[in-house]
């Protein structure tokens, strides 16, 4: 059992960003959320860890209503990293992955050794040792989106929500972060846009569009030419090359260039 949401439906602005999404992440697997800029990806993670209350449905914490939990013990299961976290006091990058630490300790008290050791630990995962006493705002955008993965890390979390981790960083840092959440064996809910980490790293994936779960399941089954020109509106070629059979997507141009093209312009071919 883990998080899971049914129906949920959540307006802005009298406008519906999520029109009845179900979702239920295997537990102790990651699954990848796909889908176009706007489909709901970030909106449906914000109501899965309790930061936004759906219009209607329930999002339930081992079979329970979330809002019904103490929001201790919701922070002590579930760690979430948003898009273009920030943080507006003056801490090193130690500092903010201490903050990971605070729904384990009792108020006012000291940290123990083993908030110390879970601080240590995310920072040698996430590549950050030498960057512990660094000032956040000295950071490059990559470290800081490592550092505050690694505050995630250190508060130990059973589920583990990122929207869109590996943006801005480095090639070498995608695969070590994605590899690194695949190894922790905690449930992981990762929102991504590159199609090829998704169906390297993910076992299960959820695509939206317009707020709507369009697909759910296998990567080798979600991940078809025919989604992907559906969903995305871009021409793709899927194969599924060995060692592992997983697909590979390769972009030939989008629709919209396709259209151009029959109508004078080239197509992009990648
Ligand atoms: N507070 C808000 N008020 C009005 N509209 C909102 C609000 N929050 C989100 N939206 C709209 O809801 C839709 C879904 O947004 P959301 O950020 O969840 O999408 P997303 O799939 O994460 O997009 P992206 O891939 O671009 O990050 C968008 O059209 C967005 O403009």
């Amino acid at each position: 059992m883990t998080l899971a949401a049914d129906r949920v439906v959540r307006t802005a602005d009298g406008r519906l960003i999520l029109d009845g999404v179900s979702v239920a992440p295997p537990a102790g697997a990651v699954t990848g959320l796909l889908g176009p800029n706007g489909s709901g990806k970030s909106t449906l993670l914000r109501v899965l860890c309790g930061v936004l209350a759906p219009a209607s449905g329930l999002v339930t914490l081992d079979g329970h209503p979330l809002d019904r939990l103490r929001r201790g013990d919701v922070a002590r299961r579930v760690a979430v990293v948003e898009q273009q976290a920030d943080t507006l006091v003056e801490l090193t990058a130690a500092d903010v992955v201490r903050l990971g630490r605070i729904p384990h300790r009792r108020p006012w008290s000291p940290p123990s050794r083993a908030d110390e050791r879970a601080v240590l630990d995310a920072l040698d995962r996430t590549d950050l040792t030498d960057r512990a006493d660094r000032p956040w705002h000295t950071l490059s955008g990559g470290e800081r989106q490592r550092v505050q993965i690694a505050r995630a890390l250190a508060q130990e979390p059973r589920e583990l929500l990122l929207d869109e981790p590996t943006n801005h960083l480095d090639i070498q840092h995608q695969h070590d972060l994605l590899h690194l959440v695949r190894l922790l064996r905690v449930t992981a809910l990762v929102a991504l846009h590159d199609l090829n980490l998704a169906a390297m790293y993910c076992d299960h994936l959820v695509v939206l569009r317009q707020g709507r779960v369009v697909a759910a399941g296998a990567p080798s089954d979600v991940l078809t030419e025919a989604l992907v020109a559906d969903v995305y509106g871009v021409r793709v070629t899927v194969t599924t090359p060995e060692p592992d059979g997983r697909p590979h997507i390769r972009v030939l141009g989008t629709l919209t260039r396709a259209r151009e093209g029959r109508s004078g312009a080239r197509e992009h071919r990648g």
